[in-house]
């Protein structure tokens, strides 16, 4: 009996032992590869970004883009015990983006887990290409169409409460910007009307704060390696400055749901296709159609919340950059607001105060390289990361599957092979001749292949329209230099004391 005891102990310790015996030869197998990598000195529990530590807000981001100078092309980091491999040149970059194999998300985003659950930036694995496959219709350009009407009322709400900073000299503009980011998302992607801006609605600006905050706190676990631990972080004042935060998001989340299921049940759902105040028929937006598909699909409500997470985020906070980025450029670049405002005089030469179309913002060739270059200049989506499910060989190297891969499309962009005078802000850039010399990977600040950002038409569309219907009725100055501006990392870089416009009216 007890030597029948004796291996059934023996069995199930074994059992016991085997993930961890695996996971020992797989890390085995990882170090033996990334060390190969240039990189810096490796200590206990630090890794090898010792050197991280402790810097301010402002300096964390530089002194991370330049590693990549003085390390790169590519070289190898280690989180404490994480293995990261870091490329940014176009030729390594497109190896990653094009594999449709490596399209698992790095570990650094379980971070953003109890923010965005595993909704389609975070998520990975079977759920992130089902749910892809469920959303990407809500984004057809079909529906974009009929979300010019708004991105154009938007911006005709933007250039009118501009007036009221006329004659006050420079004023901070992120704030505004960012409220105009969460009206549009709510207004186009969730049918929700909220109206931030008009200040109807305190709760949105505290949501908007709640994810900034969420973001810091996010960005100290990426760096320090106590933080990391979930049962340590919780009980910091950083983990509980995050609890805090994904409360208010949470709440602020529900209202939209259930705002709009209430709407939709009082209706009995609604079919794949709607029909606009003219009779036309258009596709339905994405969260109605995500309830829909809840009607008759299995589709948690959890689910629910994590997409509506994840478009919230990466509708608002990138409009908000790339607006706040654009002010920057031309209010320090009279010459490139002149061109801007040309194109735009002979666009609306029949009524310099109509509603901006979808027809307009084709025209806007200029404009268009303009956010190009904002894009490529400021690359407020510094880093993506991803895990790798395969082994792939770059620059005559191994990156062993289970490996971290940081892309720097931050460095990608700044990269003198492929933009000389790279931190010179030239919309000329992006003329057709210039990028037809360029390397196709060389420009990704939507990322590329099978994870690329779903909502690229949106943004475009949605930037251009704000900024004609802004920049056709005033001048800008920005009080800071291009050159001293500073930024602080949040997953989007954000200037680090706000943006400061002085506006004045072109038409009396
Ligand atoms: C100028 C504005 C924008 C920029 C620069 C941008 C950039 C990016 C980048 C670099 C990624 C890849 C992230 C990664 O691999 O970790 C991404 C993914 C994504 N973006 Fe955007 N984005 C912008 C606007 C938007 C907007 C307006 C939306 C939604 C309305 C959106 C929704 C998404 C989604 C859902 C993904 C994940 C796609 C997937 O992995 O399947 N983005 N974006």
């Amino acid at each position: 009996m007890d030597f029948v005891l004796a291996v059934v102990v023996c069995f199930l310790g074994l059992i016991l032992a085997l993930p961890v015996l695996k996971r020992r030869k797989t890390f085995r197998r990882i170090s033996y590869y990334i060390d190969r990598l240039p990189g810096d000195q490796w200590y206990p529990l630090v890794g090898s970004v010792a050197g991280l530590f402790g810097l301010k807000r402002e300096d964390l981001f530089q002194a991370m883009a330049n590693r990549h100078l003085r390390l790169g092309p590519i070289f190898r980091s280690w989180y404490g015990s994480l293995p990261v491999v870091h490329v940014y040149k176009p030729e390594h970059v497109q190896v990653i983006m094009k594999s449709n194999t490596n399209v698992n998300k790095g570990l650094f985003y379980r971070y953003l887990f109890p923010w965005l659950g595993q909704g389609l930036i975070s998520g990975s694995g079977p759920k992130w290409r089902m749910h892809r496959k469920i959303i990407t219709p809500s984004f057809h350009f079909k529906i974009l169409d009929s979300y010019g009407e708004i991105f154009a009322e938007k911006g005709a709400s933007l250039a009118k409460y501009f007036a009221g900073y006329e004659g006050k000299g420079f004023v901070e503009v992120t704030g505004d910007l960012t409220k105009i980011g969460l009206d549009i998302i709510t207004e186009t992607a969730m049918r929700i009307k909220l109206d931030i801006l008009e200040g109807n609605n305190s709760q949105g600006v505290e949501y908007a704060n709640a994810i900034m905050s969420f973001l810091q706190m996010t960005y100290k676990r990426v760096i320090n390696p106590l933080y990391k631990i979930d049962s340590f972080f919780k009980f910091t004042a950083a983990g509980r400055e995050s609890e805090r935060c994904q409360n208010i998001i949470h709440n602020f989340n529900q209202h939209i749901i259930q705002s709009r299921k209430k709407f939709l049940d009082a209706q009995g759902g609604l079919g794949t296709e709607e029909e606009d105040e003219l009779g036309r028929k258009k596709k339905v937006s994405f969260l109605d159609m995500l309830l829909n598909y809840q009607r008759t699909n299995p589709f948690g409500d959890e689910e629910i919340e994590e997409e509506v997470s994840t478009f919230m985020f990466g509708g608002f906070d990138t409009t908000t950059a790339t607006l706040t980025y654009a002010f920057a450029a031309l209010g320090n670049h009279p010459e490139y607001l002149a061109r801007v405002q040309e194109e735009l005089d002979e666009i609306f030469s029949d009524d310099p105060t109509r509603k901006v179309t979808p027809q307009d913002v084709a025209r806007m060739d200029y404009l268009d390289r303009v956010v190009r270059e904002v894009l490529r200049c400021f690359c407020f989506v510094p880093f993506i990361y991803r895990n790798l499910d395969e082994d792939i060989e770059i620059a005559g190297y191994t990156i062993p599957s289970g490996a971290n891969l940081a892309i720097s499309l931050y460095n990608l962009h700044h990269d003198p092979d492929h933009y000389p005078e790279p931190y010179n802000f030239d919309p000329d850039r992006f003329l057709p001749e210039n990028c037809a010399k360029r390397h196709p990977y060389a420009f990704v600040p939507f990322s590329a292949g099978p994870r690329n950002c779903l909502g690229q038409k949106f943004a475009m569309r949605n930037v251009k329209t704000l900024l004609a219907s802004v920049l056709r009725e005033y001048n800008i100055k920005c009080q800071q230099p291009l050159e001293d501006m500073k930024y602080t990392i949040e997953i989007v870089l954000r200037p680090v004391n706000g943006l400061h416009v002085a506006f004045e009216r072109r038409r009396k």
